[in-house]
């Protein structure tokens, strides 16, 4: 009986599939993998818009802006080093910096409504903030491309959200808020958001029509409470906010699901050097990274009379999704945490330079 050093794939989603077949060598080693697509591919959103004054920009270096502050700031440093770009940034107060890994490029550290405005202004080329960021502060701009839609962080909705007691006790959707007898001309339904344009398109959309909106920069659940408001659009994540504030979501009332997205002006992808090289290095790596989130690599010897018969003992036990490889016989067991899983083509690359026309 020989030893066979049999290595697969681990991922916690139960389906598991080969992505390449057992191979032997003459040492009998086989060599058998499995991975399991983590993330869902869909085409690059172009975001549509009105006029906005652009600047013609000389300059020869690729800009990147990334949030400077708020809950994105940390989570995004961090994607990106687990993506092995590493931000260099000389001091917390400077708001430039670079990643030696992309030549040529600048990094600059923005709010990220000032990363959304500036895409569309031309100062910078690519930019990673929340889609509600890119649809708000964008407002449907064409020249907005979202190059990686799903960076799997930030992960929020924006949503109407109105109060529990009151008159709107038995209110429950969307529908029944439009058809209380209580909003008129005069006495509009008032709402309280700082999405100033997705919130009244949202209603306008909905066939909303006694609507007024006030603003406010946060804490807008207080509103409704302060008679301020009778409802509010904002942001919702495990929904703490508005339940310590006495308010309830309704049926039809999510206006977007958002989390944080790779987002890029066309004119920068078609028109500047070096933005589709950059786009493309780290489109890849995102990809790659993102693929292999939840996976391991699993190492173990194990017994078998042939590599042929291990490796068809490996793949067919659906069992082994469950983490149960080394109990069918194997010693010497090593896991570790997956960095990347390339595959021959980044979809969303391919998706990207058709986008573009290329
Ligand atoms: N409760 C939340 N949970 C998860 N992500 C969120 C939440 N609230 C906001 N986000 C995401 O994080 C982004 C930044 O939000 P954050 O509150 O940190 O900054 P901001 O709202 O731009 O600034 P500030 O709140 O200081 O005015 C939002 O645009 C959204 O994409
Ligand atoms: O559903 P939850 O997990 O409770 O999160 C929702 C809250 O998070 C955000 O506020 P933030 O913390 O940014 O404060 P802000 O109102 O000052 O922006 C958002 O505006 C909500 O108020
Ligand atoms: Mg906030």
């Amino acid at each position: 009986m020989s030893v066979v050093r049999t290595i697969f794939l681990q991922c916690q989603p139960a389906s598991i599939s080969p992505i390449s077949s057992p191979s032997s060598s003459s040492s009998k080693c086989v060599s058998v993998k499995f991975s399991v697509s983590c993330c869902s591919v869909a085409s690059p959103v172009t975001v549509v818009n009105g006029n906005i004054d652009r600047k013609p920009y000389e300059r020869n270096e690729v800009r990147l802006g990334l949030p400077s502050k708020g809950r994105m700031a940390t989570d995004t440093i961090d994607l990106l080093k687990d993506c092995q770009l590493s931000v260099k940034q000389v001091n917390p107060r400077q708001y430039v910096a670079e990643i030696p890994q992309l030549s040529n490029l600048e990094v600059w550290f923005q709010r990220p409504k000032d990363i959304a405005r500036k895409l569309v202004s031309g100062d910078l080329d690519l930019g990673i903030v929340g889609l509600d960021t890119v649809n708000e502060y964008g407002q449907g701009d064409e020249d907005l491309i979202l190059v990686h839609e799903a960076l799997d962080y930030g992960d929020c909705r924006l949503s109407l959200a109105i109060p529990k007691y009151g008159i709107f006790e038995n209110v429950n959707s969307l529908k029944e808020l439009s058809q209380m007898p209580q909003w008129t001309p005069e006495r509009p339904l008032r709402v309280a958001t700082g999405f100033t344009y997705l919130g009244p398109k949202f209603m306008k959309e909905n066939g909303l029509s006694h609507v007024t909106f006030s603003t406010a920069d946060g804490a807008l659940e207080a509103a409704p409470a302060m008679g301020i408001a009778d409802a509010i659009v904002d942001l919702v994540s495990s929904g703490t906010t508005l339940r310590e504030n006495n308010l309830k979501e309704i049926e039809g009332g999510v206006i977007l699901e958002s989390q944080a997205v790779l987002v890029a002006s066309r004119r920068s992808l078609t028109q500047r050097k070096g933005v589709l090289d950059i786009t493309h290095e780290m489109l890849e790596r995102f990809e790659a990274h993102l693929r292999a989130v939840g996976q391991f690599t699993v190492v173990a010897n194990m017994r078998g009379s042939s590599a042929e018969e291990v490796a068809e003992r490996v793949l067919s036990q659906p069992s082994l999704s469950g983490l149960q490889g080394p109990t069918i016989g194997g010693s010497g067991v090593l896991v570790s945490p997956l960095t990347y899983i390339f595959d021959e083509e980044t979809p969303r690359w391919r998706q990207l330079l058709s986008n573009l026309g290329l």
